[in-house]
């Protein structure tokens, strides 16, 4: 009985290893070897797979060597803020095929094809990520289907125009006080060398934490530090190669990573049950993103007669509050001029060049310089039919540096393009999408746009500014696109 009992041991030892092995192999040969296929007899071009990681080692090594030289600021940026993706596409032409680790993924420069995408949620959904990138993008950012529907509905009332307008006077609150830091710095013949990068980016965090927590802005700020420590660690974790389970190993910085995800949930909890109790106790709703969210969630639940379905929980409105955070600290910088009124929204409308000078900014360089979607089943995109678990990558900073789309000065700094509006620009295709489009468009981007012009309108009315001669082009790639050694210039006091 008992040599029976080991045999069945045994077996069923050995069942498992070879079911895991099958497991193993299927996810890093068969399965990527099948699409390869599939994929390359519809005519795609690209790199054959290589064993486990595809192109992730040439990706980063080309990605390292990039990083290593600054260019020219009149030159070319493609070849260092995305050198692999470049470089296929000059290999194998516009529609190609490149390897992240075993998923094989496609290059899609169709203006068409891209509009088909944004256009088809469910068809083309987020990728995957990785358990460390949802410490930084969860919430709106990553939901399908029906719960992003629920969400985007409850989230929108809150980024209205009417509303983003009460906002304008925190935009400015937050701008101002840098604006007098830098009046401080500059000396008694009325000039400084400054890296501005730190404090735009600083400033832009104060600014989601003034306009989603206002009257709580000292625990925003606090939010804001870490979320931005978190965003560290996030960044280092993803340049390195994922190992499943790692996150629960006791290391240092698994250990910090998970402080810093308790102390922000609790640090929101707070502010969100406070903000609670006041609704229900009648009081006036507060207009920042916060109360806005909460205003509309509560509606939500009462027209639909309490059924808590439709709503968002306590948890998911924490989620949709740290997205803010990573989602809304993008912001650039560029030329205006504004006589010497506080501006307000409407001044801030009629800033027609300025749009101008920050449409070409975002063409230039789009903080998102490519986008990524998967498919989930078999699908149909102009001539191909992707197999499921394919992904897609749109490269927004290729089509939006492209001659054919944007003729022979595509790559030259000239903002009298948008004179017309976009439309006019891009002539009616999808050659420009810094917020991608279709309803998945970026929800916040009359937020980061009031909030640049904002910026650009207190700089300009204080201050004159020259490039530093110590400035070094070197734009480069984290998760959004940075200046790697900061934004020199030299202020001179107007
Ligand atoms: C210059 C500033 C900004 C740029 C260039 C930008 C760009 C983008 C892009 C490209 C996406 C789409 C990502 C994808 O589908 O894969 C996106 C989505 C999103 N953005 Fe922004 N964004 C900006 C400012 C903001 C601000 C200020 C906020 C909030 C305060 C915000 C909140 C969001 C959210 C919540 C989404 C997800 C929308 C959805 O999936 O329904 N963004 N943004």
């Amino acid at each position: 009985m008992e040599i029976s009992l080991a045999k069945i041991a045994i077996f069923i030892v050995l069942i498992t290893i070879l079911r895991l092995g099958w497991i193993i192999l299927n996810w890093v040969w068969i399965r990527p070897k099948r699409l390869e296929k599939c994929l390359r007899e519809q005519g795609l071009q690209g790199n054959s797979y290589k064993l486990l990681f595809g192109d992730l080692k040439q990706i980063l090594k080309m990605k390292d060597q990039a990083r290593s030289k600054p260019i020219n600021v009149a030159g070319d940026i493609l070849p260092r803020v995305i050198p692999f993706h470049h470089q296929m596409v000059e290999n194998y032409g516009k529609n190609c095929l490149m390897w992240i680790g075993p998923t094989p993924m496609v290059i899609v420069m169709n203006p068409e094809e891209i509009k088909d995408i944004f256009n088809n949620l469910n068809d083309f959904q987020k990728t995957p990520k990785s358990p460390f990138a949802k410490f930084l993008m969860t919430g709106l950012l990553e939901h399908e289907g029906e719960k992003w529907t629920k969400h985007r509905k409850i989230m929108n009332p809150a980024f209205r125009l009417e509303k983003l307008k009460q906002m304008v006077p925190a935009f400015y609150d937050c701008c101002s006080q840098m604006i007098d830091e830098w009046k401080t710095l500059v000396t008694k013949e009325g000039s400084c060398e400054l890296d501005v990068w730190p404090y735009l980016f600083n400033m832009s965090g104060y600014v989601i934490s003034q306009a989603a927590f206002g009257s709580s802005f000292e625990e925003g700020r606090r939010i804001f530090r870490l979320q931005n420590e978190q965003a560290k660690y996030t960044v280092k974790l993803l340049f390195s190669v994922y190992i499943p389970g790692w996150r629960f190993l006791p290391t240092k910085m698994n250990k910090r990573m998970k402080e810093i995800e308790n102390e922000v949930r609790v640090i929101l909890k707070g502010i969100i049950n406070k903000r609670e109790k006041a609704m229900k106790e009648g009081e006036v709703t507060k207009d920042d993103l916060l109360g806005l969210l909460m205003e509309s969630n509560y509606r939500e639940i009462q027209e639909h007669g309490n059924n808590q379905k439709v709503g968002l929980s306590i948890e998911e409105i924490i989620e949709e509050c740290k997205l803010f955070y990573f989602a809304g600290q993008e912001t650039t910088a560029a030329l205006l001029y504004l006589g010497d009124n506080k501006p307000d929204y409407d001044g801030l409308n009629r800033l027609k060049i300025v749009t101008m000078i920050l449409y070409e900014v975002l063409r230039l360089y789009p903080p998102g310089f490519v986008i990524h979607r998967a498919v989930k089943k078999d699908t149909k995109l102009g001539n191909l039919v992707l197999p499921a678990g394919t992904q897609l990558c749109l490269p927004t900073i290729l089509l939006q540096h492209a001659q054919e789309f944007w003729g022979e000065d595509s790559k030259e700094f000239k903002p009298e393009r948008f004179s017309e509006g976009v439309s006019k620009a891009t002539m009616g295709r999808i050659t420009f999408f810094p917020f991608t489009g279709g309803p998945r468009i970026c929800i916040g981007q009359n937020f980061g746009l009031i909030e640049a012009k904002m910026t650009i309108a207190l700089i300009l009315q204080n201050f004159r500014f020259d490039l530093s001669p110590s400035y070094t082009h070197a734009p480069f790639s984290v998760i959004t696109l940075q200046p790697q050694f900061g934004a020199h210039i030299i202020l001179n006091k107007l």
